[in-house]
């Protein structure tokens, strides 16, 4: 049967109508594995934010940036170039030039990113960057935050708020590192992880927040193949209405 025009791409006749999708939650709810997951499957590019404020937070620890003096971060936020690559299959991002992909997850970036990016000047040039990056994908993207929904691209086709309980969270950050370092402390993963939860939804600017029209998915009984496949149903859905 042919495609019907809503669900028929310009870009690549045949393939499904283009699509912007944000996906918003607190760490550890699957926001990244499912987004290149459902990006991957239906031919979306896919933007991963937290990466990106991760970068700018490696790039000020990297450059003598006193990353706890808001003035001097708001004076440094335009400096580095922060380049993504939105190929879910291999994401990527570099600070400068430099491959920043590694050093973006280690615990010094992961416990001072928060304040990096609860600056106004680190956000405002940030989220210009995830609006002109999301305009240069015609076949769609998948894009995964805290403010997508809420403040990037409030006009997305479909918003998705992913939620879990804390123990849960813990159970899968404290798993991968497990898996980095042969050895995690459950408590002190849930207690940082909860922490950045309290920063990222109480700092003044664009705090992290469910928007009013966003689908709210609690994945803490659901397998991450539950997840991408709830999640590919919803955009099917968005696509053919
Ligand atoms: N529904 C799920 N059940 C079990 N593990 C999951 C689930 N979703 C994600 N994970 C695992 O939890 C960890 C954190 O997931 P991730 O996608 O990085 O979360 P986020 O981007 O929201 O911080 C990863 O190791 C991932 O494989
Ligand atoms: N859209 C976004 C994405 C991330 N962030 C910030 O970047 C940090 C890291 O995001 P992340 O998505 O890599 O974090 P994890 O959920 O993967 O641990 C968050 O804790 C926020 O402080 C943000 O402020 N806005």
């Amino acid at each position: 049967m042919a495609a019907s025009p809503q669900e028929t791409n310009p870009v690549r006749p045949g393939a499904r109508a283009p699509v912007v999708v944000a996906i918003d939650g607190p760490s550890g709810t699957g926001k990244s594995s499912t987004s290149k997951a459902v990006a991957a499957k239906l031919g979306l590019r896919y933007l991963d934010t937290g990466a990106q404020y991760r970068a700018i937070t490696w790039w000020m620890l990297t450059h003598g940036v006193d990353v706890n003096d808001a003035a001097a971060v708001a004076e440094a936020a335009g400096r580095p170039a922060i380049v993504s690559t939105t190929d879910p299959a291999a994401p990527g991002i570099t600070a400068d030039g430099e491959d920043a992909s590694g050093p973006i997850r280690t615990q010094e970036v992961t416990a001072a990113v928060s304040a990096v990016s609860a600056v106004p000047a680190v956000r405002s040039r940030i989220t210009e960057l995830q609006r002109s990056i999301a305009a240069s994908a015609p076949e769609g993207m998948v894009v995964e935050g805290r403010d997508i929904g809420t403040t990037v691209l409030p006009n997305a086709d479909l918003k998705i708020f992913l939620t879990a309980s804390p123990e849960a969270r813990a159970e899968r950050r404290g798993g991968e590192l497990k898996a980095k370092n042969g050895q995690a402390d459950l408590a002190a993963t849930q207690e940082a992880l909860l922490k950045r939860d309290r920063a990222d939804s109480s700092r003044a600017v664009s705090p992290l927040l469910k928007a009013d029209d966003a689908v709210e998915v609690d994945t803490t009984e659901l397998t991450l193949e539950q997840v991408i496949e709830c999640v590919v149903t919803l955009i099917v859905e968005k696509q053919r209405a």
